[in-house]
Parts: structure tokens; sequence; C-alpha cells
């Protein structure tokens, strides 16, 4: 694979409940754009963001997973590879909150263990419709290990940040893995423990 044109090349995939929005966060981050009558995503979805970091250029492959329960099978074969997950709900619609445990399942099953995840609780324009508070959704997350943010795609609140944070905190464990592989590789006596983080920072 050419390291030219990056220093970083990251797989982040989007899973949680038809409807909360994932395709809209993922539109308004790589196009800026938030498209009306967003149709449901079929299988999965595919867009490309490179973006640069302390002057370190990251591409960002980013994969848009359909919510609706009879595309599971398919979008659970893009979890092994996933470098970060965006755990996506919608603070409007409590069911999609309480569904989580049954995604955190899913990555349980499915999902490499040295993914991160995010939790996010899309759509806080509609303050005046929130069904989860912010505080319960915190505690889940810290809970269950995971980072929390709020966003609107619609009005382009923390999208950006969503992304750029998830890029900064795979950056620091690539160059921590980076760190712990050199140590362990001549007690193995053969070449580097190339763990999937940090494949592309090595090569
Ligand atoms: N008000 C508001 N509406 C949003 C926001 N994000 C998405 N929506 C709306 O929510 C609906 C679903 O958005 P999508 O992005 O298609 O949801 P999805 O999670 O990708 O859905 P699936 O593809 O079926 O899994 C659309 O009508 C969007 O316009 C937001 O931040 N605020």
């Amino acid at each position: 694979m050419s390291m030219e044109d990056y220093d970083y090349l990251f797989k982040i995939v989007l899973i949680g409940n038809a409807g909360v929005g994932k395709t809209c966060l993922v539109r308004r981050f790589t196009q800026g754009l938030f498209p009306p009558g967003q149709g449901a995503t079929i299988g999965v979805d595919f867009m490309i963001k490179t973006v640069e970091i302390k002057g370190e250029k990251v591409k960002l492959q980013i994969w848009d997973t359909a919510g609706q329960e009879r595309f599971r099978s398919i979008t659970q074969s893009y979890y092994r590879s996933a470098n970060a997950l965006i755990l996506t709900y919608d603070i409007t619609c409590e069911d999609s909150f309480r569904c989580l445990p049954e995604w955190l399942r899913e990555i349980e099953q499915y999902a490499n263990n040295q993914v991160v995840t995010i939790l996010v609780g899309n759509k806080i324009d509609l303050a005046e419709k929130r069904e989860v508070l912010r505080q319960r959704a915190e505690d889940f997350a810290e809970s269950q290990s995971m980072l929390y943010l709020e966003t609107s795609a619609k009005e382009s609140d923390n999208v950006e940040k969503l992304f750029l944070d998830l890029a900064c905190e795979l950056i620091r464990e690539a160059k921590q893995n980076k760190l712990d592989n050199n140590d362990t590789a001549p007690m193995l006596g053969e070449g580097k423990t190339i763990s999937y983080l940090t494949c592309c920072s090595i090569n």
C-alpha cells in the first residue's frame, strides 16, 4: 500500500438504530451537507475524508451501516476491521437508547477487542423533544467505558469534533501500540507484532 498521501489510515464504522441520523452525520462531516429526504441506508455505504492533525495526514474511511434489522448480517461483517465504532442513538427517541445494550452485544461479538467506541446522542437541535437526559447517557457511556458526545447533524453541532476527537484518540493509541510492540518484538524473536490499529503507521 502506498503511504505517500497519508500518515495514518483509520476505518470508522457507524452503527445504531434506523433513523438516528448516521447517514446525516457522515454527509455533514464529509460533504458539509444536511441532505433533505435522506432515504434509509441499504446495506453499507462508504466515504473517505482526509484530515490534518498536528501536521499529520489522517485518512478516514467511514462506513455507514444500515440500522434496519434485515441488514444486520451484512453490517456485522464490517465490525471486525473497524478501528473505531460510532454507536449512535437519537436523543428524542427513548427506544433508540434502550436498544444500546443490544448493540453492545453485537460489538462484543463481532468487533476486535482494541476497537475504540464512542456513544453519540444525535439530534440535539430538537431539544424540546428530548427523551433521554444527557446525564443518563453520560452515566451509561461511562459504565461501558465509552466516550460520549452529543451532536446535531442538522445544525452541524459537534460533528467535526466527533470525527477529529476520534482521529486524535486513534493516533494516540497507534503511537502507544507502536511503542508497546517495539518493546516486545525482540523477546518474540521475530518481526514486530503489528496490531491492526498500528499497521498503517508502521508500514
Ligand atoms: N432534526 C434533526 N434531524 C436529523 C438529524 N440527523 C438526522 N436527522 C433526520 O433523521 C432522519 C434519519 O436520518 P438518517 O441519517 O437517514 O438516519 P440513519 O441512522 O442513517 O438511518 P438508516 O440508514 O435507516 O440506518 C432523516 O429524516 C434526517 O433528516 C439531526 O441532527 N437533527
